[in-house]
């Protein structure tokens, strides 16, 4: 399969390629050149199977020109072995047409954990196969980057940077990405919020003597090979609830846009999903653009729900490459026009992004509210960011059964959801050492200059 950057500038690329490329040479985001559609029967075959097996059907034709069945099959066996659940992504009943699919039962305790548990294994995979090594710089607010630790720590493939906004993540994020000891993984806090932390990357891989230098590579969203492997979960929760035959929707916590966009994929496969909602926290610049056509960054601000932090959201590029036909040199005026504050959405390509998505957001008030009301109607502790989907979500309820997203674990953020609850949420048992483990922090100013000496100077070869 073919991979284009959606500015339409850039080499074409296979699979492997893709994924080790991280962000295209001209800036855009590698999309598949056409999506693979799979049969009715495809799809109804896949209820009830292990969600490994699903994994490989969905995934496999995406990948097929890099790895043989066999031993995709068995990166995608190792990547979810260490699942604390059965069914890896459990689907919970809420309310007669409301259900919360569980994401968060991997080793860190959020969703990312899906792709960059996957992700690791692809990379040591490729990596070892050209004799390679790479240099992984990742941007977080807190879940990515914790997420990449864990799934690359130790690996002899690949040194890991993360930048993650100083003070502004969760004691739990934090120490995560930096109680980890081995020498290949660093976490590294910045001055600033996640929007310069994100921006910086695609400096560093816009900066090409850099790039090349230290063979740069990216776990975000930005790297297709995440979002891929995030499509798995839209099938097997949909086919649960009696896809093909039955529609089904999806409320999709959203900051980067990229597991939504994950929802809109799956939609181009086949899959019967009628409408993707796009929740978001204050910082709901998605919201707004969806509602008016306008997109307008601004000012991040600090909330309850850190991870979704975000205005400036790369994933959105995606989506704006679909709904504009996949017009590169469209996409890339507009991503010139967001550097100088904004752009505005032409009225066919808002059209065609509202027949897949609708939006909503939550205030900070509204959240808290949102992870008492789960508590007391359902029983169930919700994280701020899937609270922030079940708020949402109330206003998009109809005949057609509804899926939100359970993201992350409610004890990654344990001070919000004691204030909404009064109830506490432990940490699992294998975890209850982290906050007596040392933690090891580089500190760096906003600077690209600065950023670059760092990882410069602190890669293994
Ligand atoms: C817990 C949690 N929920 C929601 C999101 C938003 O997801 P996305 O950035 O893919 O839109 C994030 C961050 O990505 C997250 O960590
Ligand atoms: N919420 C994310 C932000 C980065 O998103 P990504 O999906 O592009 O990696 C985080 O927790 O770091």
């Amino acid at each position: 399969m073919n991979y284009i950057s959606t500015r339409g500038q850039a080499p074409v690329l296979g699979f492997e390629d893709t994924m080790l490329t991280g962000l295209a040479r001209d800036g855009g985001l590698y999309v598949p050149e056409a999506v693979p559609v799979l049969s009715q029967g495809d799809i109804a075959a896949m209820a009830g199977l292990r969600y490994e097996e699903v994994a490989l059907r969905v995934m496999r034709p995406f990948v097929a020109d890099a790895f043989a069945e066999d031993d995709f099959a068995a990166m995608i066996a190792r990547a979810y072995a260490g699942f604390g659940h059965p069914a890896r992504a459990p689907l919970k009943q809420l309310a007669p047409n409301h259900f919360l699919l569980e994401l968060f039962h991997g080793p860190t305790l959020a969703f990312k954990d899906f792709a960059m548990q996957l992700i690791g294994q692809m990379f040591e995979h490729t990596l070892t196969r050209r004799g390679t090594r790479a240099t992984i710089v990742g941007a977080t607010s807190g879940d990515t980057g914790s997420a990449a630790i864990e799934a690359f720590r130790g690996l002899d493939a690949a040194d890991v940077f993360i930048l993650y906004p100083h003070g502004r993540v969760s004691d739990v994020q934090r120490r995560q990405m930096t109680t980890p000891d081995e020498a290949n993984v660093h976490a590294v806090a910045l001055t600033g919020d996640f929007d310069d932390c994100q921006a910086r990357v695609k400096d560093m891989f816009n900066d090409f003597a850099f790039r090349d230098g230290v063979n740069l590579t990216a776990v975000n969203s930005i790297n297709f090979a995440r979002v891929l492997a995030q499509v798995v979960y839209y099938f097997t929760a949909a086919t649960a609830l009696g896809a093909p035959h039955r529609p089904v929707s999806f409320t999709v916590p959203s900051g980067n846009f990229g597991d939504v966009f994950a929802g809109h994929i799956a939609r181009r496969m086949g899959l019967p999903i009628k409408r993707l909602v796009v929740a978001t926290n204050r910082n709901d610049i998605l919201h707004r653009c969806l509602t008016t056509g306008e997109y307008r960054t601004g000012e991040v601000h600090p909330t309850i729900s850190p991870s979704m932090d975000i205005q400036v959201s790369s994933n959105f590029e995606r989506a704006l490459h679909l709904a504009y036909g996949g017009d590169g040199g469209a996409i890339a005026q507009l991503m010139e026009e967001q550097r100088s504050g904004g752009f505005s959405v032409s009225q066919g390509a808002l059209q065609a992004l509202r027949e897949i998505y609708t939006s909503g957001r939550a205030s900070e008030a509204e959240t808290s509210a949102a992870i008492r009301a789960a508590r007391e109607r359902t029983g169930e502790l919700l994280c701020p960011h899937t609270a922030v989907g079940y708020h949402v979500a109330q206003d998009h309820q109809g005949a057609t059964p509804m899926v939100t997203l359970a993201t992350a674990h409610p004890a990654k953020f344990p001070d919000a959801v004691e204030a909404a609850t009064g109830i506490r949420p432990p940490l699992p048992p294998r975890m209850a050492d982290l906050f007596d483990r040392p933690e090891r922090i580089a500190r760096v100013e906003n600077d690209l200059h600065a950023i670059e000496t760092l990882i410069e100077g602190n890669r293994a070869a």
